[in-house]
């Protein structure tokens, strides 16, 4: 587990007219501030990717379809520098991803059907605060295409 990311298991209430799905709440433990909550809806097999925020603390929630989520720890003084996580999330898998700044991130829309990211960000979407580099970079050592074995 990368320094600092915090998975967060939630609740789905389920009866018989559906659901209610939880995501964040002011009380709890990884909630700092809010910025924007925007929804980021992918087709199926599209990376969207790498992607670094300087200073956006990231709470993701996938909604809706499934998505590998990989993060790419760099920053200079962490404990765990240049270490890869992957985490795969759905309504099946439901939890909240907490990634603080400095991170490299990305997320592949996995399955047959489109992906719904929420994410519930501690500062509005400005394109100067993200870095973005492409999926095929060499600097991560991370392949995004799928390995059949
Ligand atoms: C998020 C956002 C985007 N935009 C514009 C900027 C681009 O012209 C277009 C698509 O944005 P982007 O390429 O950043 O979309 P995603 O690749 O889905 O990524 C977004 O959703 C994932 C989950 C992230 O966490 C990213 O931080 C967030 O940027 O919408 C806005 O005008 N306002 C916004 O709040």
């Amino acid at each position: 587990m990368i320094d600092g990311v915090i998975v967060t298991p939630l609740r789905q209430i389920f009866d018989e007219r559906g659901k209610v799905m939880h995501m964040l709440r002011e009380d709890s433990p990884v909630f700092s501030r809010f910025g924007e909550i925007y929804f980021s809806c992918t087709h199926p097999g599209v990376v969207k990717a790498w992607h670094l925020h300087k200073e956006m603390t990231l709470n993701y929630a996938v909604i809706y379809g499934e998505i590998k989520f990989v993060l790419f720890d760099d920053r200079p003084d962490s404990p765990t520098r240049g270490e890869v996580q992957e985490l795969f999330i759905s309504p099946e898998n439901y939890m909240l991803v907490t990634v603080p700044p400095m991170i490299w991130n990305g997320f592949k829309c996995v399955g047959t059907v489109a992906s719904i990211v929420a994410n519930c960000a501690t500062l509005p979407h400005h394109p100067d605060e993200l870095v973005r580099r492409s999926p095929s970079d060499t600097s991560i050592p991370y392949q995004w295409a799928l390995e059949h074995r």
